[in-house]
């Protein structure tokens, strides 16, 4: 049965001119992609940032008939979801979708969902911003009889150009991935209204109400990682948790050059979440042990400042970073340009004090003409408080593509093509993310009475085996848990937290039996998909490297320090298949 648009119907169409008629299609299409970038954000706060995927189906009489959005990578795409739900109701309707899909693994299973379904128009808000994948699923589409339109580009007006910006706007974390090196970075502070975020004597519980801090909790409900400097540790003592309600705990990272931080703090306390210390080099060895024995990471830097660090976490795959720090930390970002936008709370309050700290601290700016604009500023009472809003760079510019390897030796000849011989996979949406855990593969799999069984992905069937074989109905509950988990990242939040919270629950031969049941895993991913092992076998030739750069057991480290078990039981797996070496697991692992 098809829904009525509802809250989201376009305003009504009276009799028009072709132009008008032209003018007033767009005002539909402009409704639904808002429709489709409004669900697109829906699991925000719920699993890590990842790319933002909504879809919305239209029949032609205007009736929206499914819809679906992304809830976290490795899970179902939008589009099958929006397909299924909307049934009979495709033949001949249009599809919205605020991005382009992203064929992150080869198989186009959001193209061939919307083709089969019957759809015949698909109206895009924004190519794919990540240049392995940019225009791929507009091709196949195209290619395959169906009518696409891209906003900005097949439509023009001011209405399309400001829903363009939504879509933007929805995964302006990715599309900074794509066009620098550094994660989408938000300054949070809040402040009083005469400009100070502590009293002179540092005290600063609470500026702001429990309202503005209730949505400080949704802030950092959206972020991979929360940023504070030695000084706010030494200082508040922050849990910096997000108490938001929501599934999703973003990482703590604590900034110190001297790494003289107290012993004892709310942020060691690793039981909800996980903290990283990022310091200088050779800093306070026999602390960094202490830190190690509490479980905190700790990285070393040969220059610790903020670009360094953004760029790290960059490449750890992390998308969106909340800075809570004071004004000394604050302004050193700023600086170096890694801070994008900016949130701040103003209560209504004074607390004078020539020495009291404010939210930013030298910038060396001498005149006001010098002072940095915001830019798209919103202003929004949040309790007693003022939240204002706005960003400090503009949105990065898609346009002027910058040519793929190959694209550049067709340019330019004499350019050499780089020939790596080692190629690096972590996140699902980045080159070669089928060969994560997280891809959307589902796998079957017998159970220790041989009855198959099927896992939504490759970790939630590792994850759970953690738990396989233990007498106690808890294991076994765990088991049944990890497997309905919603995504993969769900699953291994559950795996990990409860063997390391309730660690008598895992299995005794885990250590010993952990790269078997990865191995056979994968092994089955790899023979039930075969468009996973060609490009498997494609590889060959080439090493294989998990870029996870913390876990030094399954991925290959920051400096090449890590293990790499991932990379080499999918060698160990593409050499089998290639008929170079026996099937056996055993061997497998003896060759490791
Ligand atoms: N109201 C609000 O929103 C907030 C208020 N506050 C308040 O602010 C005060 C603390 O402010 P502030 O001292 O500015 O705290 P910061 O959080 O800015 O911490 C500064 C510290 O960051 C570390 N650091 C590491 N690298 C750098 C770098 N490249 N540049 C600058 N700092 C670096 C140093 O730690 P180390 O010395 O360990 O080497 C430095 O002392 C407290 O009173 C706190 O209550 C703090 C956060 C938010
Ligand atoms: N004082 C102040 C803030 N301070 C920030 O919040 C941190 C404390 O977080 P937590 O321990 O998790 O509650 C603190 O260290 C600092 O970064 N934030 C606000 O929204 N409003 C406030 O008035």
């Amino acid at each position: 049965m098809a829904l009525s648009l509802g809250a989201y119907s376009p305003p009504l169409i009276c009799k028009a001119t072709a132009a008008n008629n032209h003018s007033h299609r767009h005002v539909h299409d402009v409704a639904y992609i808002r429709r489709a970038v409004e669900i697109a954000d829906k699991s925000a706060g719920f699993t890590s940032p990842h790319p933002n995927f909504g879809c919305v189906i239209a029949t032609r009489s205007g009736d929206v008939a499914g819809e679906g959005y992304q809830y976290a990578q490795g899970t179902k795409p939008a589009e099958i979801q929006a397909v299924e739900a909307a049934g009979e109701h495709c033949r001949g309707a249009t599809a919205y979708l605020n991005m382009e899909p992203g064929d992150c693994h080869g198989d186009h299973t959001a193209v061939s969902a919307l083709v089969q379904a019957g759809i015949k128009r698909v109206v895009v808000g924004i190519r794919h911003p990540l240049q392995h994948l940019r225009g791929n699923s507009i091709r196949a589409l195209r290619s395959q009889g169906l009518h696409v339109e891209v906003l900005g580009e097949d439509m023009q007006s001011k209405i399309v150009e400001e829903a363009r910006k939504s879509c933007l706007l929805v995964n302006l974390p990715l599309i900074h991935r794509a066009t620098s090196r550094v994660p989408f970075s938000v300054l949070k502070y809040a402040m009083t209204l005469d400009g100070k975020i502590a009293a002179s004597s540092g005290h600063a519980a609470w500026i702001s109400s429990k309202m503005s801090r209730n949505r400080v909790f949704e802030l950092r409900g959206r972020s991979d990682a929360i940023i504070v400097g030695g000084n706010t540790v030494r200082r508040d003592n922050p849990r910096l948790t997000a108490r938001h309600g929501g599934g999703h705990m973003p990482i703590r990272i604590v900034m110190t050059q001297t790494l003289d931080l107290p012993e004892e703090a709310n942020i060691w306390d690793m039981s909800e979440v996980s903290t990283i210390v990022v310091t200088q080099r050779g800093a306070r060895r026999s602390f960094q042990k202490l830190l190690a024995s509490k479980g905190v990471e700790v990285v070393e830097f040969d220059i610790l400042n903020p670009r360094e660090v953004m760029e790290y976490f960059h490449d750890r795959g992390y998308l969106s970073i909340l800075w809570e720090c004071g004004g000394t930390l604050a302004a050193s970002a700023i600086s170096s340009g890694v801070i994008h936008k900016v949130f701040a709370f103003v209560a209504p309050k004074i607390i004078g004090g020539k020495y009291a700290p404010s939210p930013v601290g030298e910038l060396g700016m001498v005149e006001m003409s010098q002072a940095l604009d915001l830019i798209d500023v919103c202003y929004e009472q949040v309790g007693p408080d003022m939240l204002i809003s706005g960003f400090l760079q503009p949105i990065p510019d898609l346009t002027p593509i910058i040519p793929s390897e190959d694209e550049t030796f067709a340019i330019d000849p004499t350019v050499t093509p780089y020939e790596s011989s080692i190629i690096f996979f972590y996140k699902t949406w980045d080159p070669y993310g089928a060969f994560s855990n997280f891809s959307p593969h589902p796998i079957q799999m017998p159970d220790d009475n041989g009855k198959y069984a099927t896992w939504p992905s490759v970790e939630h069937y590792y994850q759970a085996n953690k738990f396989v074989g233990v007498n106690d109905p808890v294991a076994r509950n765990c088991i049944e848990k990890i497997k309905s988990a919603k995504s993969p990242e769900e699953a291994a939040r559950m795996g990990r937290s409860i063997q390391r919270g309730q660690p008598t629950l895992v299995r005794s031969d885990w250590d010993s039996v952990k790269i078997d049941v990865m191995y056979r895993a994968l092994k089955c991913k790899f023979s039930i998909y075969p468009h996973l092992n060609y490009l498997l076998l494609s590889t060959a030739g080439s090493v294989l490297v998990e870029a996870s750069p913390h876990d030094l057991f399954w991925g290959g480290g920051r400096e090449g320090e890590g293990l790499n078990y991932l990379g080499r039981l999918l060698m160990q797996l593409r050499s089998e298949f290639l008929g170079e070496s026996s099937t056996s697991s055993e061997n497998t692992c003896l060759a490791l």
